[in-house]
């Protein structure tokens, strides 16, 4: 087991870390527990571990995945609150992926302006990236996560034996988080996958425990400099700037992390193309999430909508879209205004 401090917060890593909860949760009466069904066994033992400590659980069954992240739900999970007479000295605990935990923490974030919130990752993504570092929130028709706090956990508990139930493909999700922060960041997480994609992949190994802990490691190192994203933060939206617009365009049917492999490719090439990145560096990209199974391309014409869809992302100012490239391994910078033609040609590079 390890503990990873975030401002605030601990981030505990391991299996069988669940036996914190009840610490977590100390003081309160009530403790909502917000999850999905993929993930009901995780969220009992929650609760048993809730109950045996004396608290009166709310369980909340909400929509799997991205249909939970909607204004409806958080309305129903209020509601929910509302007939239990739930207060401010009560908690609510997300369990499940990162859908669930962003859901959760905004219900938390907006429940009498901020109810205790502590989060309980099932999936990779969630463990490595979601569950850390107080953004929550929902979609809108929009575009992604366009309502939300940032709202910190009073800790959160990655418990590495909820991978062993994680579906493959959003085992692999999780990993194009990861890969992300080896680029950004951390390039040892770079040659720990490369030397043995399967390895890395195997949620009872050890190479994934330590994958884990150095992304969780990444994201804290940056949330607890800039919580609210004045600055620094923004690296850690490498490659989701084309990757929520293809989110908005696939209606949510694509994984996340998915989405974000094909972003990464295009931002390596925006780098690339802007003459800051090295080519072998910006190759590196697309040839490790190739070896690990992740896309790297996207169908060609979908390009004016997705150019449309990326006005709405978080990091444009007035008309100007703003990008996080890399100058290099580790060395994450900001493209403001690139001209159409340059995002068109490093489209290209992932256009099938
Ligand atoms: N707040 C943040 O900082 C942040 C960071 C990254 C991603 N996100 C958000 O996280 C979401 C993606 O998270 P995700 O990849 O976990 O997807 P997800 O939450 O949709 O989970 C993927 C699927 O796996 C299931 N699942 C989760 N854990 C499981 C387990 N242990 N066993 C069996 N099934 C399990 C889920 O129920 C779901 O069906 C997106 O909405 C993304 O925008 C938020
Ligand atoms: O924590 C962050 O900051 C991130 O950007 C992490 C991303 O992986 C994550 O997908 C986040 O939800 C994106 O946030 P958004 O502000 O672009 O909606
Ligand atoms: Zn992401």
């Amino acid at each position: 087991m390890s503990t990873v401090d975030v401002a605030t917060y601990a981030v505990h890593i391991g299996r069988g870390v669940l036996d914190h909860l009840p610490d977590l949760v100390k003081g309160a009466n009530q403790v909502a527990v917000i999850y999905a069904a993929p993930v009901r066994e995780h969220a009992t033992r929650a609760e048993e571990r809730l109950r045996a400590a004396g608290h009166h659980v709310l369980p909340i069954e909400v929509p799997d995945a991205e249909a939970g992240k909607d204004i409806s739900v958080a309305a129903r999970c209020w509601d929910a609150l509302g007939e239990a007479a739930f207060t401010r000295s009560d908690a609510v605990v997300g369990v499940g992926g990162g859908a669930v935990t962003d859901l959760a923490g905004f219900v938390a974030a907006s429940w009498l302006r901020g109810v205790r919130l502590v989060t309980v990752p099932t999936s990779l993504l969630g463990m490595v990236d979601a569950a850390v570092g107080g953004k929550t929130g929902i979609n809108t028709a929009a575009g992604k996560n366009l309502v939300g706090a940032f709202y910190e956990p009073a800790g959160v508990l990655c418990d590495l034996a909820a991978l062993d139930t994680l579906p493959a493909d959003d085992l692999l999700a999780g990993m194009a988080e990861i890969v992300k922060c080896g680029f950004i960041a951390d390039p040892e997480i770079l040659r720990l996958i490369e030397a043995g994609p399967a390895a890395a992949l195997d949620p009872a190994g050890e190479v994934l425990a330590e994958l884990v802990e150095r992304s969780v490691a990444v994201k804290a190192r940056v949330v607890t400099v800039d919580l609210r994203e004045g600055g620094l933060r923004e690296i850690l939206n490498y490659g989701h700037t084309l990757g929520h617009a293809i989110e908005r365009r696939e209606r949510y049917t694509w994984k996340h992390g998915h989405a974000i492999s094909v972003g990464l490719v295009f931002a390596a090439e925006l780098g690339r193309l802007s003459g800051r990145l090295a080519p072998d560096v910006a190759a590196r990209h697309r040839e490790i999430l190739e070896r690990l199974g992740l896309p790297v391309s996207y169908p060609a014409e979908a390009w004016p909508e997705l150019h449309a869809a990326m006005r709405v992302d978080k990091k444009a100012r007035g008309a100007t879209l703003r990008f996080v490239v890399l100058d290099g391994l580790a060395e994450p910078g900001t493209l403001a205004g690139p001209a159409d033609e340059l995002l068109a040609e490093a489209y290209r590079a992932v256009a099938a």
